[in-house]
């Protein structure tokens, strides 16, 4: 599928989806790791190594230790809900439970998901996150070990559990190529006890890439990270069943292409500085001169003052609009006034770390050479 059929499907089955799913892609869900223990092991877990095993906590790509940082990221990216992801979030319950009911204090209609496997489900956990709006259940034993009906039945036992507690329970999944029959099976297993089922295609990462490799699996091209293979064995599954359990395939380039821009763009929106420009991939732009000397840095601050131009001084650099960098360079050109800066338009990722992504000269002043 590429990126115009992705946007047909989701338009199409947008009020079918899960609330959690729907603000997803909007973009609108704020991304809270909460810890990267797990004591699941999946081979095909995507977890970075920055993050896997580790009691560490994330809000969206910025690594956080209060309640209090994970509130300030959620109203810079103006989230309307949150998805509570990891590792097993439930493995640190306590944890999960102080951030949830924070969040759910401090923003009005927020709604939340959580992720986790069957053998953390207990009444003492549920008890401690009861204020989910949703609870997406990965069955990774079918997955890892095989299919098997006690995986089934325990799974089976532990959304009845959890749906005393929380609204919508559903299932999500990897979509591993070739288990189409058994996807199929789980389908129709839990038809009429999960609200939903999720399939997610397969996706590779450093981290995953030879376990999948050793089993056969490749990318299926050389722009994504999906895997060949699981696409079809997704729609297959659609194709062929015949309940009335609603799943949703979840494509790998959905989270690239959509719903990671979408988020980018508003925390672009809310942070962008007045010169800067938020692109439709939600990058900010941003013109920067850099200096060699004080009195230059001056003199360009003294015409943009003139001409009532917003800009910024960051030790020998001037940041400002990078459009009006252009039209200002090209008019020291025709008026040939000496150019005493280098020039060029940034973009970076509005994230906490504003990672350049290009950097494209406008202009580069001349270094002398001297001999000594
Ligand atoms: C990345 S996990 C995060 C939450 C938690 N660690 C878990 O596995 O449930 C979210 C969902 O992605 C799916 N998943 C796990 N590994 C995946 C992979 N390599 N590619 C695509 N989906 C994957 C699982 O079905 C899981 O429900
Ligand atoms: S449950 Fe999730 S975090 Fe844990 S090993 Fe599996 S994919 Fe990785």
């Amino acid at each position: 599928m590429d990126v115009k059929k992705i946007e047909e499907y989701i338009n199409k089955n947008f009020d079918k989806l899960p609330e959690g799913c729907k603000q997803c892609v909007r973009g609108e869900k704020l991304v809270l790791f909460i810890t990267g223990t797990c004591k699941n092991n999946c081979y095909y877990c995507p977890l970075s190594e920055k993050r896997k095993d580790k009691d560490v906590i994330y809000a969206n790509e910025r690594l956080i230790s209060s309640v209090e940082e994970a509130i300030e990221e959620a109203k810079l990216c103006s989230s309307r809900g949150v998805g509570i992801t990891g590792g097993n979030p439930l493995l640190r319950v306590d944890r999960t439970k102080k951030y949830l009911e924070a969040l759910k204090k401090e923003f009005k209609d927020f709604h939340a998901h959580l992720y986790t496997t069957p053998e953390t489900i207990t009444t003492e956990n549920l008890e401690k996150i009861k204020e989910l709006d949703e609870l997406r259940i990965h069955p990774t034993k079918i997955f890892n070990i095989g299919y098997k009906e006690e995986f089934v039945d325990e799974l089976i036992k532990k959304i009845r559990l959890a749906k005393k507690y929380i609204p919508k329970v559903g299932v999500e999944i990897p979509s591993i190529p070739g288990m189409d029959e058994e996807i199929l099976n789980l389908a129709y297993e839990i038809d009429g006890v999960a609200d939903f089922l999720n399939i997610n295609e397969l996706e590779f990462s450093d981290e995953n890439y030879e376990n999948l490799e050793k089993r056969g699996f490749y990318p299926k091209d050389d722009v994504s990270n999906a895997i060949a293979g699981s696409e079809e064995t997704a729609l297959n599954v659609i194709k062929n069943f015949k309940g009335s359990l609603f799943i949703h395939y979840c494509p790998s380039i959905l989270k690239d292409a959509i719903q990671m821009k979408n988020r980018l763009i508003r925390r672009a929106k809310n942070i962008a500085k007045p010169y800067e420009v938020v692109t439709d991939e939600g990058l900010l732009l941003r013109g920067i001169m850099i200096f060699d000397r004080e009195e230059d840095l001056n003199e360009i601050v003294e015409i943009l003052e003139d001409n009532e131009v917003e800009f910024e001084i960051d030790g020998n650099k001037i940041y400002l609009n990078p459009f009006i960098l252009e039209d200002l360079l090209d008019l020291m050109k025709r008026e040939r006034f000496p150019i005493k800066f280098s020039a060029y338009i940034s973009e970076y990722y509005p994230t906490v770390d504003k990672l350049e992504v290009e950097r494209i000269p406008l202009h580069i002043k001349k270094r002398k050479l001297r001999f000594k």
